[in-house]
């Protein structure tokens, strides 16, 4: 088919992308010279006055250095608000140093304050934006879980020889026999970019904003118009410029959040990846290496750069742009055999106040505390503060190399001519991941067969809304190379997906949580601990070992938010010396065993905190770049080795020392205090029965007092009358049988007195007895019968007095008193 003049749009001159020779046979003359006046979309220097680094300034040709140098890279934006929220985005952390040399960029992420370098709806500047975001244009394809796929059909100067409607599309019949119709998302033609960014890349955009990863791709045929659609040129502004504005028209739409954006550059050539936003010398001695497996794939050493304007954007693009320019000698060459990988990392969280932990104590910017970081894009920067948690994204565009480099075919083979191991391996991946999905099968996928596939591992794993555009020529030398271009589109259009959100909780509110919770804690321990001794003589066994439960419970609990703390890598307050493992401390044997318990159970705490602090410290060593010398890898291993060997020392002595020890010091205190209380709880039995028979004798005595005292009573009235009739006589009465003699001293009254000393009172058996009480000696009232001697005592007194003959001594009245009575002649 003959090729008609090249349309007059396509002859522009191109300042940056010089001419290249097209590969075979497929492309014509005419193409040549289309594609050889593709204007560089990174050239559009017009519209993106970069910031310039000393590094770019190295790189960058006089003139646009002279251009550029007028604006300074450090000068915080101008805000559209201006003094409401002054910023200083690019403040760096710290001077160059004369050693930094190319090395430095004051952008380098890893030098700048994330917090000074933020970017939100008040610092996007209005020309940054595209101000074209119709929500109507946004289809949500990644939401049906499947990539969107899309074909975009390069104008020829000769009629295409594919036939399409909206979304189908087959060859010409005259081109070929019984073609196959293929049916995608779009099918695409023209020079408009503006509508291909639309259709394929806007919705994507958006879901990288929200949250997800997501990546773009062009796939195609060289001079197929990959590079033309991904970034365009000055007046057709490819995906990746509309990309940047459509993100921070997004940034300027959402005024609830701030974000921080980072960029890195990479290409991918011969299978080494080289990062582009690196010194020359440096991404060519320091390959990037793929780390990881899986969803945890990481690029290290890989340079991140901030970007807060779309001048930034275009700084990092052109720096990457003229890195992968000097290491080339064939440009062309290397551009279509080459994969570029433009990748922003998107952070964002909820705007506050200012940093403010969830106490309200203000906190500096930054990472307060240092903690191992993913060097890598990916990895999170932003912190979450305030209970605001970090949502990070990455939108990962990708101009892949020529597909017909990605034949297999055995000419090529022996010819020597190159192969490309990534783009072969992405066709056998992706066949396998939609055989998979298709058919519900497991099958290995070769994600590791080459650098492209493994980095893209977790996006097309499932974890990011995929977009692919496949470019095709429209002419008829392309057929194969275009049909084996739908038929990798038709591939990955079955590919499952299932992209998920990710965001990072507030750490910080959640750490100030656990301490708050420890120190609580802690506190009540210290109580109970305090407590102990005295509590421990009221409990009972059972009640001792419940509080020994709660202690062990009030210290897990201790030992477990320690260890979130620790492992959470941004707390190391142990560290220096007090993290070294310090010998087991020997158990006092000379204490009380509850006290030695205690001390035994603080010391394991202390030496779990220890572990766990050796352990954090290990995770938070800083690793060594690649390129450290030698004897400071050797230093470090070293050191680490001997903080392994202390920490299994400090391990094992815990064990010997403390763990069997303590277990056994545990039993005996247990037994030994139910033993105690056993016996208590008899004798408290004892006392209690005890108790029980001093009530019902107390009882039965003062019943008898009661009893003797009525009769005294009586016996008194008696006397009383008798006295008042006058009836004593100092006559002898004759002894009869109604007066019988008197008894004499020392008889019965001897008898009774004897009797009395001898009797043993009951209450002196009681005494007598071991009392648990153990009352004082019972200061008993002497009885009633003895009161009564007594008394008659003073009665046999008062009768001498009347010159009575008889002697009462001892003898009871009551019976003297009957006795008289019964004598009394009628
Ligand atoms: N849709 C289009 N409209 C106008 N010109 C286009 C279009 N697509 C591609 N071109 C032109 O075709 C030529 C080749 O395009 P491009 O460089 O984008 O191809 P490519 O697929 O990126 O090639 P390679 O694989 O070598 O990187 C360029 O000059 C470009 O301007």
């Amino acid at each position: 088919m003959s090729v008609p003049p090249t349309p007059s749009r396509l002859a522009r001159p191109v300042p940056f992308t010089p001419k290249r020779p097209l590969s075979s046979a497929s492309i014509d003359d005419s193409t040549r010279l289309s594609r050889a006046t593709t204007p560089s979309a990174l050239n559009s220097t017009k519209k993106f006055k970069a910031s310039i680094s000393s590094e770019s300034r190295t790189r960058l040709n006089t003139t646009n250095i002279n251009k550029l140098k007028t604006s300074s890279p450090s000068s915080p934006k101008k805000s559209v608000f201006d003094g409401v929220r002054p910023k200083t985005p690019s403040t760096p952390k710290r001077d160059p140093s004369p050693m930094d040399g190319p090395m430095y960029s004051e952008m380098d992420v890893s030098r700048i304050d994330p917090e000074e370098a933020l970017v939100d709806f008040e610092t996007v500047e209005p020309g940054d934006i595209s101000g074209e975001i119709d929500e109507s244009l946004l289809k949500d394809y990644g939401a049906e879980d499947k990539v969107l796929v899309s074909i975009r059909i390069r104008p020829g100067d000769a009629p295409s020889v594919w036939q399409r409607t909206h979304k189908n599309i087959k060859l010409d019949p005259q081109c070929g026999k019984s073609p196959q119709e293929f049916m995608f998302d779009e099918i695409l033609t023209g020079s408009e970019n503006k509508p291909v960014y639309n259709a394929v890349a806007r919705s994507h955009v958006c879901a990288a904003m929200e949250g997800y990863n997501a990546v773009i791709f062009a796939y195609g045929q060289t001079a197929s118009g990959k590079t033309f659609t991904l970034s365009g040129d000055e007046d057709q502004l490819g995906i990746i410029p509309r990309a940047m504005k459509d993100i921070f028209a997004y940034i300027r739409r959402t005024p609830n959040r701030e974000y921080l954006l980072r960029c890195s550059y990479l290409e991918i050539y011969n299978e080494n990846i080289h990062d582009l936003l690196a010194p020359h010398s440096t991404s060519t001695t320091q390959p990037v290496q793929i780390h990881g497996t899986g969803p945890n794939v990481v690029l290290t050493p890989l340079r991140e750069e901030v970007v807060t304007s779309l001048k930034s954007v275009r700084e990092v693009l052109d720096r990457g742009e003229g890195n992968r320019r000097t290491a080339t000698t064939d440009w062309n060459e290397r551009s279509s055999r080459s994969h570029s990988v433009f990748r922003v990392v998107i952070e964002s969280r909820e705007r506050g106040s200012g940093g403010s932990s969830p106490d309200g104590r203000a906190t500096p910017s930054g990472r307060q505390t240092p903690g191992f970081r993913p060097p890598t894009p990916g990895g999170s920067r932003l912190q979450a503060r305030g209970g605001r948690s970090v949502q990070t994204s990455v939108l990962s565009l990708i101009d892949l190399a020529g597909s017909e480099k990605a034949t297999s075919d055995k000419d090529r083979t022996r010819e020597g001519k190159y192969i490309n191991t990534s783009l072969l391996t992405l066709g056998s991946v992706i066949a396998t991941l939609g055989e998979n999905s298709a058919k519900n099968k497991n099958d290995h996928v070769p994600f590791r067969n080459s650098k492209l596939t493994r980095m893209l591992q977790p996006s097309l794993s499932g974890d990011a809304r995929i977009s692919v555009i496949c470019t095709i020529n429209p002419s008829k030398d392309a057929i194969p190379e275009s049909t084996s271009t739908l038929l990798f589109a038709q591939r990955i259009k079955k590919v499952q997906l299932h992209a998920k959100k990710k965001e990072v909780v507030d750490t910080d509110a959640l750490l100030e949580r656990y301490r708050k919770e420890i120190e609580e804690l802690r506190q009540r321990l210290s109580e109970r601990e305090a407590e102990a001794p005295v509590r421990s003589r009221r409990l009972s066994a059972r009640e001792q070992l419940d509080e020994s439960r709660a202690m062990h419970d009030l210290n897990a609990r201790i030992r477990q938010l320690t260890k979130l703390i620790l492992t959470s890598q941004t707390v190391d307050e142990n560290k220096g010396d007090e993290t070294r493992p310090s010998s087991p401390a020997k158990v006092d044997f000379d204490m009380s065993p509850y006290q030695e318990l205690l001390a035994a159970r603080r010391e394991i705490e202390t030496q779990s905190t220890q572990i766990l602090s050796l352990e954090a410290a290990i995770l938070a060593r800083p690793v060594l770049p690649p390129d450290a010398p030698e004897s400071e890898k050797d230093k470090l291993l070293a050191e680490q080795t001997k903080t392994i060997r202390e920490l299994e020392i400090v391990v094992k002595g815990y064990e010997d020392n403390l763990g069997e020890p303590l277990r056994k010091v545990q039993e005996d205190v247990e037994r030994e205090w139910a033993v105690k209380v056993e016996r208590e709880v008899k004798l408290r039995e004892e006392k209690e029965a005890w108790a029980d028979e001093l009530v019902k004798q107390l009882d039965k005595e003062r019943k008898a007092r009661m009893k003797l005292e009525e009769e005294r009573q009586a016996l008194a009235a008696f006397v009383q009358k008798f006295d008042a009739l006058g009836l004593e006589t100092t006559l002898p009465v004759p002894q009869t049988k109604l007066n019988p003699p008197l008894p004499m001293p020392g008889g019965a009254a001897a008898v009774f007195a004897e009797r009395h000393k001898h009797r043993i009172h009951p209450l002196d058996a009681i005494i007598e007895t071991e009392s648990p009480i153990r009352l004082a000696p019972l200061s008993i009232e002497p009885s009633l019968l003895e009161e009564e001697w007594d008394g008659v005592e003073d009665m046999s007194f008062e009768l001498e007095k009347a010159g009575k003959v008889m002697k009462l001594g001892s003898q009871s009245p009551v019976r003297e008193v009957f006795g008289d009575k019964e004598n009394t002649p009628p």
